[in-house]
């Protein structure tokens, strides 16, 4: 290949304005574009170093020091690859979508590499104040799969535990889609009854039922040119699974009391903490339905399986929940945090790390706070006698009468949340948020 196709090349990459490099097969810098020099180099040259000590600041290729490598991806299959790195910015480490494409000679041999870097801004490896933080495999893998999901119009279903993130991942796959100036409209399906869902979902026209004084936009119709989340769709009663059905075959709907079947225009993302396979099994969720929702799942993992994320989230909801500015975590506090295992995921973290602000009156979060509101009540010995009853001895408002029993059952329950949940017959997350008004009371 001649030096004058590398020069056009070179040109050619600096006017464009995501950040580029042209690489050689032994992980060597040729060239880098202005925008890549000012986001990844430092101002310093690049030509001649190396790609993972400019990245990384390693000492081996990636693929030696046990991470995927797009160069050596490329160049061992001679297609483009695509992987998702944390790589040294201007701003400290970020989470970086690599995109390496093999350049061929006029022989067919491939002589270059030309890498794109796209920097993902829907997520942070440092404690931050909103969206998601993580920086740990598991939560990478999940990373990367949305970023792939997100710019396309495919039905995305996430799965996970409560509490694992599924809603901020719907609004972080909304905002790096191309319906990010649109709006992002999440509803709760637990919970829906059949009117309450066509009402909400689909509007009414005046007139449509007693008490419809006015016309009122649906959801669908809020959601237009953006994203729906439907949120728990697992709880959808059956009656109410073929109407959403025929709302994504269709792509029309008709408001409550209306005649015209009007066009929807949105971009479908749904969770659900069940196992919805299990439930088209057993006849609980329409097979139809299923496949529509489901074009490309993700899974949320659970918080144990990313326990090497619980500082980093850890500081990141201090954050968010303190009322004072600037407290820290003491160091034996975030070492108890990390060794614990959350089975409400990162909503039971969110709830002990407010409690605990709530309890420390100095400059520091410390262990005594945490382990004073940790979340589970000491276990019942075995065989144990269950509290019997609680009691009320005058007449007392019917919220106070919930916060009573809520507090009541879940000293005296043994099991998980989810579990406590079945048997109250609301959504954990539901119950989550029960919970969390009591604690504020
Ligand atoms: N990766 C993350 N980084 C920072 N905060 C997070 C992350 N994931 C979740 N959170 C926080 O954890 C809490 C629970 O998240 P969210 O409500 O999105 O969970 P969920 O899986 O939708 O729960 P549910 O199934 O109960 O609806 C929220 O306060 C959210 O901001």
């Amino acid at each position: 290949m001649t030096s004058h196709f590398l020069s056009e090349l070179i040109s050619f990459l600096d006017g464009l304005p995501e950040p580029r490099i042209v690489m050689s097969a032994d992980y060597r810098i040729i060239a880098a574009n202005a925008a890549y020099t000012r986001e990844f180099g430092g101002g310093r040259e690049l030509a001649g170093r190396s790609c993972y000590e400019v990245s990384h600041h390693f000492d081996l290729p990636c693929d030696q020091a046990g991470e995927s490598c797009p160069l050596k991806l490329s160049l061992d299959s001679g297609e483009p690859q695509r992987v998702l790195h944390l790589h040294h910015t201007a701003r400290g480490e970020e989470h970086v979508a690599v995109e390496t494409v093999p350049i061929r000679d006029e022989n067919g041999d491939i002589a270059y590499f030309v890498e794109t870097m796209r920097i993902v801004r829907q997520a942070s490896s440092r404690a931050a104040a909103r969206g998601l933080v993580g920086r740990s495999p598991a939560f990478v893998d999940m990373l990367d799969k949305m970023m792939r999901v997100a710019p396309s119009s495919a039905a995305v279903l996430l799965l996970g535990e409560t509490g694992t993130g599924k809603e901020l991942v719907a609004h972080a796959i909304h905002e790096a889609s191309q319906r990010s100036d649109g709006p992002f409209v999440a509803v709760d399906c637990a919970g829906m009854t059949e009117t309450l869902f066509e009402a909400e979902l689909f509007g009414y026209e005046k007139g449509a039922f007693t008490g419809a004084t006015h016309r009122k936009q649906g959801l669908v119709e809020a959601a237009s040119g953006g994203t729906l989340f439907l949120d728990e769709i697992g709880e959808l009663p059956l009656s109410l699974q073929i109407k959403l059905l025929r709302l994504l075959e269709t792509g029309t709907y008709r408001r409550v009391g209306g005649l015209d079947w009007l066009p929807a225009d949105f971009r479908l993302v749904t969770a659900t903490h069940r196992d919805l396979a299990a439930m088209v099994q057993a006849e609980t969720f329409r097979r139809d339905l299923y496949f529509r929702i489901n074009t490309f799942p993700i899974r949320t993992p659970a918080l144990h399986e990313r326990s090497g994320d619980i500082a980093l989230l850890a500081e990141s909801l201090l954050e968010r929940v303190d009322h004072k500015q600037g407290r820290r975590f003491t160091k034996a506090a975030l070492e108890w945090l990390a060794g614990q295992r959350f089975s409400g995921n990162i909503r039971e973290l969110r709830n002990l790390i407010e409690r605990a602000t709530l309890l420390a009156d100095g400059d520091s979060i410390d262990l005594s706070h945490l382990v004073e509101m940790a979340d589970s009540p000491p276990p019942l010995a075995v065989g144990a006698p269950v509290q019997q009853g609680f009691g009320v001895d005058r007449i007392v408002e019917l919220e106070e009468l919930e916060r009573r029993y809520l507090r009541w059952a879940r000293q005296n329950h043994q099991g998980e949340m989810d579990g406590l949940a079945r048997c109250l017959g609301v959504s954990t997350r539901t119950l989550y948020r029960k919970l969390e008004r009591i604690a504020l009371s």
